[in-house]
């Protein structure tokens, strides 16, 4: 790989509920067109750091900067129009409608915004109107899923739903995509078709994705590099190989049998 570049910088993040200190100091970087995994133990801080990034919640110390800008502390929307799309642990396709329809709220629905916003004028709407159907026809050639196009996602497999909701992510164009337990529920050959599609989106779009996820089989064959978190900051950051054979993670959360593929 080529000489990379920090597209994410967290350092020294804070995020305290009352006397939970949910996330405190932590520190690790995301780099460009990577996919990083966040990892640890149930009650680290990795939804909460993810919520913090996405501008869900409000830092309590520390920086977060996205490709050199500082988005410390930005709302969702611009966290979103800064480039940085999230999705979540638990399916968020809308079940009655089509593919096609799930896409197009993508365009706006991760923005946390209405579909037709007053604030835009009827020529504004249908120039934005046009653009996302045009993206969501190209997305939907691009991942094979035309042949479901007008299904509704309560009709498909949960494979396809998976991957209607990371299709979805898309509708932004996102730089930076935060996989919320991406294979959670999911069988095992499921799993395979979304590792394949997410380094299909690497290889061939230069997504980077920053992904929590307790299945460490997954963690430890996608990612290029991991950050380990316990009780709210890093512990350890290296490639699989080195956080494997990492002492203080294989005390804290891997345990002695790193090859089980259940370490949660
Ligand atoms: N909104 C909240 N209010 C109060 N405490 C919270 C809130 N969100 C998270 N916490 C607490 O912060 C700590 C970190 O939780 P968080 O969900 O970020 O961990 P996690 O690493 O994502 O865990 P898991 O792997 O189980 O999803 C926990 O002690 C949790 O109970």
């Amino acid at each position: 790989m080529s000489a990379s570049r920090s597209l994410l910088e967290v350092t020294d993040l804070a995020k305290h509920f009352g006397g939970i200190k949910a996330v405190d100091g932590l520190d690790f970087t995301v780099e460009e067109n990577s996919i990083t995994g966040l990892i640890g133990p149930n009650g680290a801080g990795k939804t909460t750091c993810f919520r913090t990034i996405a501008g869900f919640h409000d830092p309590d110390g520390g920086t977060v900067r996205f490709d050199g800008r500082d988005v410390t502390g930005a709302d969702p929307t611009a966290v979103v129009d800064a480039g940085i799309t999230r999705t979540f642990q638990e399916a968020r396709t809308f079940p009655s409608m089509t593919v096609f329809e799930n896409l197009l709220v993508g365009a706006v629905g991760n923005r946390g915004e209405q579909l037709l916003s007053a604030s835009l004028g009827p020529s504004q709407y249908r120039e934005d109107e046009r653009r996302a159907i045009e993206h969501a026809e190209e997305l939907l050639a691009y991942t094979g899923l035309e042949s479901v196009r007008d299904q509704r996602a309560s009709e498909l497999g949960v494979g396809e739903r998976k991957l209607v909701e990371i299709t979805r992510a898309l509708m932004t164009d996102p730089e930076l995509i935060l996989l919320d337990e991406p294979m959670a529920g999911l069988p095992r050959d499921v799993t395979e078709d979304v590792i394949e599609y997410i380094e299909r989106l690497r290889r061939d779009r230069d997504q980077t994705f920053l992904i929590v996820e307790h299945d460490m089989d997954v963690i430890m064959s996608i990612c290029d590099r991991i950050t380990v978190m316990e009780s709210g900051t890093d512990i350890a950051s290296g490639t699989p190989a080195e956080i494997k054979t990492n002492d203080r993670v294989v005390e804290a959360y891997l345990g002695a049998d790193t090859d089980s593929g259940g370490a949660a």
